[in-house]
């Protein structure tokens, strides 16, 4: 746990399931059940909320939340074995009191540590022995970091494969002023139409009807503005080449009994993601998956509309 306690706080969420608050001293804060190892908030310093959380959200385990972050692993999308998205999103998680150091100095942040483990249930499913270590961190600035180690711990030799994603819904003011950035001519998996790649064409991408792809092999930055809220989320990864886009537009909206009908128009999903190339660890290996979003006014970053800003800048 980190060491300004002060700033962490564990309570009762909704349902009372246990949830974590971590508040930085500026003021921005984040929150995180231990149902799904899921933020479910994330406010900057002037306490307004910057992720989405459908307005049906069912906070009754084991049916996963609808909005904040998920955790898709050890299988994103529904290509494979197990449950669309895997079951990390629908597991209860454990504060993890004595993590593993983290290589770079994280003793300026407010920061959780959660683990899940497999049980014997989980073992019949996905017969794997793992340790999955989530950090959840705050920055000086409001950013919110999450970090993913995942370390095959088996004894019997076998490797294991899996896909990921932080399934993240953004909250924005209205998804038609909505335009994203850092993603153009980039190659694409269409879940729309089987997977069929296609590339995207070279203006930033804007939303006038359903969504659903897999870039491949993205840049490490990505920008969302929302023109209307002045608003530009940056989206920073590392170790997750890919990043998933998607929104259910109005008749997908209408079909999902935790989603409210109009609830379409305020998220956006945008999720650092590893799913066209699957990863194995071998007994011992450990992977590593990082996404830093940061928000900020657009006006602040408005030299980094140019999308080669958005690519190549720090
Ligand atoms: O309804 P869920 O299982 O949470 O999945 C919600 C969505 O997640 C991802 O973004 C997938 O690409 C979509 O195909 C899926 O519909």
């Amino acid at each position: 746990m980190s060491s300004e306690r002060t700033c962490l706080e564990l309570c009762k969420g909704i349902n009372g399931l246990d949830k974590i608050i971590l508040r930085e001293v500026r003021g921005s804060s984040a929150e995180v059940y231990l149902f799904g190892g899921q933020v479910t908030s994330w406010k900057n310093d002037h306490g307004e909320e910057l992720l989405f959380l459908s307005s049906k959200a069912v906070f009754k385990p084991p049916k996963p939340i609808r909005g904040g972050i998920p955790i898709c692993f050890p299988q994103f999308g529904s290509h494979g074995t197990l449950e669309q998205h895997g079951f990390a999103r629908n597991k209860f998680w454990s504060i993890d009191t004595d993590p593993p150091p983290f290589p770079t100095n994280s003793s300026s942040k407010v920061f959780i540590d959660l683990i899940l483990k497999p049980s014997d249930e989980d073992f019949k499913l996905w017969p794997h022995s793992y340790e999955f270590r989530l950090r959840v961190a705050l920055g000086p600035g409001g950013d919110l970091m999450l970090t993913s180690r995942i370390r095959n711990t088996s004894t019997d030799g076998k490797p294991f494969t899996f896909t990921f994603a932080y399934h993240t819904y953004l909250s924005v003011s209205d998804i038609s002023e909505v335009r994203v950035e850092g993603l153009e001519t980039i190659d694409y998996l269409d879940n729309l139409r089987e997977r069929e790649r296609s590339t995207e064409q070279g203006d930033a991408i804007t939303f006038e009807g359903e969504v659903d792809k897999v870039y491949v092999s993205t840049p490490t930055k990505i920008a969302i503005l929302d023109h209307e809220k002045k608003r530009t989320f940056v989206l920073r990864k590392d170790g997750l080449p890919d990043a998933v886009v998607w929104n259910p537009w109005d008749r997908k909206a209408k079909a999902i009994p935790d989603l409210g009908d109009e609830d379409y128009k305020h998220m956006l999903c945008v999720e650092a993601a590893a799913v066209e190339k699957p990863i194995t660890l071998k007994p011992g290996e450990e992977w590593k998956g990082r996404q830093e979003l940061s928000a900020v006014p657009s006006s602040y970053c408005s030299g980094q509309l140019d999308p080669q800003r958005v690519l190549l800048g720090s």
